[in-house]
């Protein structure tokens, strides 16, 4: 890749990840809000955010947290106003900071007008903007594809007596965007947000928008077998994105990252290199499968630590020669935290949070923070199935149960895999409710909070928040973040994970140990031949009070991680 194409300004930046409803409250509803980011906006330029990414505060009925829109370009009253918005953005641009929003067109609400519209008869102008299939000749169901929340994907109007396509919850019908009429509709409402001064999209399962218009039944030889091998990077999905781009995306100079759901890295690459005129960067999602077996969420099993290191290579790599560029990220509020789920978040907890951060942060691609991993925030402790609030757990809970597990199995099972484990309040203090509000939180607020806050963050120099602190800094100053080759040099070994990033006679090494053992490592012998003969090396960030140089054989105390740039 020339030079040129590394130079947009978001291959440098960093991104923070807003879950609206869990951030801050300013009105004691126990429902965080648009003004209480804003309150909160000088904190994340502390830590150096360049864009923040606001997940969705559209008008929402909130069965799935507002991925089930209403209405598209107006604020749902629990977040606040449209003036709180635009004040929003002003305060962002201020700032020199970027707001990214969420535009969620795989489907809308069925309280979208919209739905409303295509649901009152067959004959209505909206009836084709979603799909609707006839009953199976046996009366049954239109094809045997799943929700991605549990159950068939398919939903029965006894009036018209037809069903609708429904992926996610029953709730969130599927668009139909072989109707031209869809791709204006959406393209009109993005300009809206275009025109008011929104720098970027962040595009919700968007790979998922160009359906096989066979419909075809899933005959499961290709697992999870539940029909998304027909739906997702579907045939018309690339033209689909393409005329976005030569609409919105590009005559606005937007940022914009397409969320990915299981896809391959050949369409990642389409996705994402500057010559397709597509998207600035994907998230894909394989790297945090390593603990489903047999691609099963629902079960558990230890993560496999070669797969994870095999599919950030495979990625890194593959990315790289394609010209793609991948949004890296380690948590998000799909997904339980990194901490606790891939190292020690109790005796370990600080020295973890900062290896993951240093290894994600090493690699090619804008990294993504989701609020509460800068202050190494764990997954919290359930008690009970009554302290869940997300439709899937909950969906996922009763059918566990109806497969036969015990409640105490499904529970456990929820601990490990919930999306709630994510989207506790934000722990801003020692305060009641950490700080996030003065009423009754929505969700739980995890117990810890007393001990794992912002408050005592700032005021630690060594702490998780100035370590990400210095990590966004670096990648501003050193190029190599951006341009470096990747090369894995842990050669399989069972607990390290040793990577660098080499150019322009200079290499970026990053050194981490992914368990609670004092270890010895020790560079093959190639590896080192090639390390060595490149300079002088610097340690730019390490996570213990050694300030280790690097040599052949390291000794790495448990969670031991560190970055080296030799020149
Ligand atoms: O696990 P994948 O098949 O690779 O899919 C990736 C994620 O897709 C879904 O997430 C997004 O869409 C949902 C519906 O709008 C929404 O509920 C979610 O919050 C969005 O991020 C899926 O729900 C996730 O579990 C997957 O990780």
């Amino acid at each position: 890749m020339s030079q040129s194409q590394y130079s947009e300004w978001w291959r440098r930046s960093t991104v923070y990840q807003v879950y609206p409803k869990s951030f801050k409250d300013t009105t004691g509803n126990g429902t965080g809000d648009i003004k209480g980011l804003i309150e909160k906006l000088d904190y994340l330029q502390k830590l150096g955010i360049d864009i923040v990414w606001l997940q969705p505060v559209y008008v929402s009925p909130q069965h799935d947290n507002g991925y089930d829109v209403a209405d598209y370009e107006n604020i749902n009253p629990d977040f606040g106003t449209m003036e709180d918005f635009d004040e929003l953005v002003q305060e962002l641009h201020r700032r020199e900071m970027k707001l990214m929003i969420d535009i969620v067109v795989n489907h809308t609400s069925t309280e979208h007008e919209w739905f409303k519209q295509s649901i009152s008869s067959r004959n209505n102008p909206y009836r084709d903007y979603y799909i609707w299939k006839d009953p199976a000749p046996d009366g049954g169901l239109p094809n045997n594809w799943q929700s991605k929340f549990g159950g068939p994907a398919w939903q029965f109007d006894e009036a018209s007596g037809q069903y609708y396509l429904t992926l996610f919850d029953k709730t969130q019908a599927d668009l139909n965007w072989e109707n031209e009429k869809v791709s204006r509709a959406v393209n009109d409402m993005m300009l809206f947000w275009a025109k008011k001064g929104v720098d970027g999209f962040r595009m919700d399962v968007i790979n998922l928008i160009s359906k096989d218009q066979r419909f075809p039944n899933d005959d499961g030889s290709v697992p999870p077998g539940d029909g998304r091998k027909f739906y997702t990077d579907g045939p018309r999905v690339h033209e689909y994105i393409k005329a976005m781009y030569e609409e919105v995306f590009g005559p606005y100079e937007m940022v914009t990252v397409g969320e990915m759901s299981s896809t391959t890295l050949e369409h990642c690459i389409r996705y994402s290199s500057p010559k397709e005129r597509e998207f600035s960067m994907t998230f894909n999602f394989h790297h945090l499968k390593v603990d489903y077996p047999n691609g099963q969420k629902w079960e558990l099993m230890p993560y496999d630590f070669e797969a994870m290191k095999s599919l950030f290579t495979e990625w890194q790599t593959g990315m790289q020669k394609g010209q793609g560029w991948n949004a890296l990220f380690f948590n998000n509020h799909d997904q339980p935290r990194a901490l606790s789920r891939f190292t020690d978040d109790k005796v370990y907890r600080v020295e973890s949070a900062k290896l993951l951060a240093t290894t994600l942060h090493g690699l090619q691609g804008t990294p993504y923070v989701y609020q509460g991993e800068e202050i190494g925030m764990p997954n919290p402790v359930w008690k009970s199935i009554d302290e869940f609030r997300d439709i899937e757990s909950l969906n996922m809970y009763r059918i566990l149960c109806e497969q036969g597990k015990s409640p105490e199995t499904a529970l456990s099972i929820l601990q490990e895999r919930s999306r709630d484990n994510s989207r506790t309040p934000m722990q801003w203090d020692d305060s009641r409710n950490a700080g996030f509000t003065t009423g009754t939180p929505w969700l739980k607020v995890d117990e810890r909070y007393s001990d794992i806050n912002v408050q005592k963050e700032l005021a630690n120099p060594d702490s998780i928040f100035h370590h990400y602190r210095k990590l966004i800094a670096l990648r501003k100053d050193y190029g190599i973040f951006i341009e470096g080759v990747f090369k894995r040099l842990d050669d399989g070994h069972p607990e390290v994970f040793a990577y660098a990033r080499t150019g322009d006679g200079e290499a970026l090494v990053v050194v981490s140990n992914f368990s609670s053992k004092e270890i010895t490592f020790r560079f093959e012998d190639s590896h080192w031949a090639e390390l060595s003969s490149s300079g002088k090396d610097e340690l730019l960030i390490g996570n213990t009070t050694e300030t280790p140089a690097l040599t052949q054989e390291l000794q790495l105390s448990p969670y031991a991680s560190y970055m080296w740039l030799i020149r």
